[in-house]
């Protein structure tokens, strides 16, 4: 019998961690047999990496800003991981959804509910000739929140990298950010599993893959 396909991805604040561990949970997964596919967002299509080269160092208004994020997120929906999930793969994705509403909906305070609306269309699993709101969304089968002090994400990113347009953020916006990740989290309590990213590599490394394993994928 065909497997089902499994959807997971990755948030939290920058600098939160995320990256070493999509990969390790992708080895995981492969050496359990399965087929992986590792993408991320904004990105993940060729029409969405413009997109996101365009989000991450030009200014512009909150609104056009999630309008971005979720146009790219239309096109990798329907060019990659909608096909993936059905062929049964296992997708996993560095950020989604929950990234607009804690950086656009949080950070940089744009509505939550026409955030929803928005996601509503975007995510919608209608053809897009129909009526995209009366549907169920795509949304992951579980997200891991990588959660930690801002404090703690900045040092780390401090010596790391040439920040990029939100990473050059004050801390307050992400004091922001990492409250809109509490927000998501409290509304979809059983998709998420927050982990505690304020720890060692391997400690946090246990933490993902009990995650996973707590859902019977590994
Ligand atoms: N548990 C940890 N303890 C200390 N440093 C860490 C830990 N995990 C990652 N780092 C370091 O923190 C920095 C940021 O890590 P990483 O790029 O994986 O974060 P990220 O969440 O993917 O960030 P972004 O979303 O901004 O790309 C890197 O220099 C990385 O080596
Ligand atoms: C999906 C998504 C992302 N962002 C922000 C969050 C990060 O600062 C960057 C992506 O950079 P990363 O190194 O790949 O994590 O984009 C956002 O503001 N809204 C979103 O929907």
């Amino acid at each position: 019998m065909a497997e089902q396909g499994v959807f997971i991805s990755f948030e939290g604040i920058d600098g939160a961690g995320k990256s070493s561990h999509v990969g390790a949970l992708a080895d995981a997964f492969r050496a359990a047999g399965r087929t992986v596919l590792q993408t991320r967002e904004p990105g993940g299509t060729p029409l969405a990496e413009q997109i996101r080269a365009l989000v991450l160092k030009e200014p512009m208004g909150a609104l056009t800003e999630a309008l971005l994020m979720f146009a790219a997120r239309r096109d990798h929906i329907e060019q990659v991981i909608a096909p993936a999930l059905a062929r049964g793969d296992v997708v996993l994705c560095d950020r989604f959804t929950d990234a607009t509403f804690a950086y656009q909906g949080g950070g940089r305070g744009f509505d939550w509910q026409s955030l929803s609306i928005l996601e509503l269309l975007a995510q919608s699993q209608q053809a897009p000739e129909a009526n995209l709101t009366h549907n169920a969304l795509l949304q992951p089968d579980l997200t891991i929140w990588f959660d930690l002090p801002p404090s703690v994400a900045a040092a780390r990113l401090a010596s790391a990298r040439v920040p990029d347009k939100f990473e050059a953020q004050p801390a307050a916006f992400f004091e922001a950010v990492r409250a809109g990740y509490a927000r998501r989290a409290a509304e979809s309590p059983v998709r998420f599993a927050r982990v505690n990213a304020d720890q060692p590599r391997e400690a946090v490394w246990a933490d993902v893959r009990h995650a996973a394993q707590g859902r019977g994928w590994l």
